[in-house]
């Protein structure tokens, strides 16, 4: 039976944890994927991944010099022939004895050298620079022309086949997160694909008659869909994979028409979002439909973001055939925004990604800075309030400061963008002011 609930911030949080966790339990393993090498990052590896090769594939020059042959050198110093030029990329000829090949860096050293003298190291003959090679350009340069070079360490300057990595190597471990250097090591190995496990998707579905997509025109009383484009990269920052259903009017027939294709469609979806009809009004759409699939709706003692709804849809009583963790989310843009902050993004990082770039956000000290003669602000008691704050350090002293954009207001979008940390003021606290300090959840880091 669906119920009508009233819960703190924390409490709805453990809600939704609760609902992923039993979602997550009542599903078998991990559904993987392939993606490109170029695709990759932050990705976990389902398989263990063996080197195909050796790296260096070939014995190569680190300097650019001459390739030589140690066993020609009969004093410190010996004055060679030139062979042919060896650029990067060109299989050489083997060098004779008697012969130094020019070869650049990264060229293949031909069979027989085995050490190469650096261009710097050059004896000086007498009328030339011995820092720069001859002309390349034409073959003159082998016409009886030499260089003297000093007598090289067996090796030196040769990386050697295999020195990094030997064929058949355990490079990567089934499991590893890859990190941009793991890719750069797959590419070097020339596999261009590997497999994956599947980020989980969410699917999002906004609802409202009034509700269209932008490039769309608008008639009287129309806005943009401003919250799935908001969900779609706010899920795509944390490494969830978002789908974004078409827009549903406020008729239930046509919403559970959205939803069901939409989960018929994406089998394996772990979750849905819903934004708007959720409240008090005439055409709450999703209550309506939701309620039937034994979803819960209710409020939360926080502002924006009070109406919410969760629960599991179960596969009786949708197309689903594994159960779906099912978010309501109120439709003002910032309700929406604030919802994501404290019921997707902490949960979902924590059951997903251990990428230090997306870990959970947590709360700091700033003090609140007040604009003009203002000197506090108020708030619902018995509500946790997010504002919205833009934090600064004072420069001196490294203290963080935060000033408010925008009022509690949850339609306001353009100062939810401006802002980079939200302002919290408990449920304990009606009054705030300026000078005191607040916690601050940073929404970029700094
Ligand atoms: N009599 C009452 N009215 C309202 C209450 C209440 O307690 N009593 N609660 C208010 C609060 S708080 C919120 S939040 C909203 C939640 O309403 P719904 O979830 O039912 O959302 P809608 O009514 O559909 O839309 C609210 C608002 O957001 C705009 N919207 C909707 N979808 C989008 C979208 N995809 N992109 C951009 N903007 C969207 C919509 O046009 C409305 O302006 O209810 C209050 N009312
Ligand atoms: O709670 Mo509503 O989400 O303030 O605007």
């Amino acid at each position: 039976m669906a119920q009508n609930f009233r819960r703190s911030v924390a409490q709805h949080r453990e809600e939704i944890r609760r609902i992923f966790a039993s979602v997550l339990a009542q599903r078998s393993g991990h559904v993987t994927e392939v993606v490109s090498v170029y695709d990759a990052a932050a990705r976990r590896t389902s398989q263990p991944i063996v080197a195909p090769t050796s790296l260096p594939g070939f014995d190569n020059s680190q300097m650019d010099g001459y390739a030589v042959r140690c066993a020609d050198f009969t004093g410190e110093s010996q004055t060679l022939q030139f062979a042919p030029v060896i650029p990067a990329g060109t299989a050489p000829a083997p060098l004779e004895s008697g012969f130094a090949a020019p070869i650049m860096t990264g060229a293949m050293v031909p069979a027989g050298a085995d050490a190469v003298v650096p261009i710097e190291a050059v004896i000086a003959a007498t009328g030339t620079d011995p820092q720069s090679f001859p002309d390349f350009s034409t073959d003159d340069y082998l016409a009886g022309s030499t260089v003297t070079l000093p007598r090289p360490p067996a090796g030196q300057f040769v990386r050697k086949a295999g020195s990094d990595v030997a064929e058949g190597t355990l490079v990567i471990e089934a499991g590893t997160r890859l990190t941009s250097r793991h890719i750069g090591l797959l590419a070097a190995l020339g596999i261009p694909e590997v497999t994956v496990e599947r980020m989980p998707q969410v699917l999002v579905l906004v609802t409202g008659d009034e509700v269209k997509t932008p490039g769309e025109a608008l008639a009287p009383g129309q806005i943009y869909d401003s919250n799935s484009a908001f969900l779609v990269a706010a899920l795509r920052e944390i490494g969830i994979d978002p789908v974004r259903v078409s827009i549903s009017s406020d008729t239930v027939a046509e919403f559970e028409a959205h939803l069901d294709a939409a989960l018929a469609q994406y089998p394996d979806a772990l979750a849905v979002i819903t934004t708007g009809g959720i409240s008090k009004g005439a055409f709450e759409v999703v209550k309506v439909a939701l309620e039937e699939r034994g979803i819960d709706f209710g409020s939360v003692a926080m502002q924006p973001g009070g109406p919410q709804g969760c629960g599991v849809l179960q596969g009786a009583d949708s197309t689903a055939s594994t159960p779906v963790a099912l978010l309501s989310f109120p439709g003002n843009p910032v309700s929406t925004a604030i919802s994501f902050e404290m019921f997707v993004r902490p949960i979902l990082v924590s059951l997903f990604t251990e990428s230090h770039a997306v870990r959970p956000r947590e709360l700091r000290d700033a003090v609140l800075r007040l604009d003009g003669a203002q000197k506090f602000i108020t708030s619902p008691r018995e509500k946790s309030q997010w504002r919205r704050g833009i934090v600064s350090s004072d420069s001196a002293t490294g203290e963080k400061h935060v000033r408010l954009i925008g009022s509690e207001q949850s339609h306001l979008v353009f100062a939810l963008a401006q802002a980079n940390a939200l302002v919290s003021i408990p449920e304990s606290i009606d009054q705030v002011s300026d000078g005191e300090i607040v916690k601050v959840l940073m929404l970029e880091e700094g």
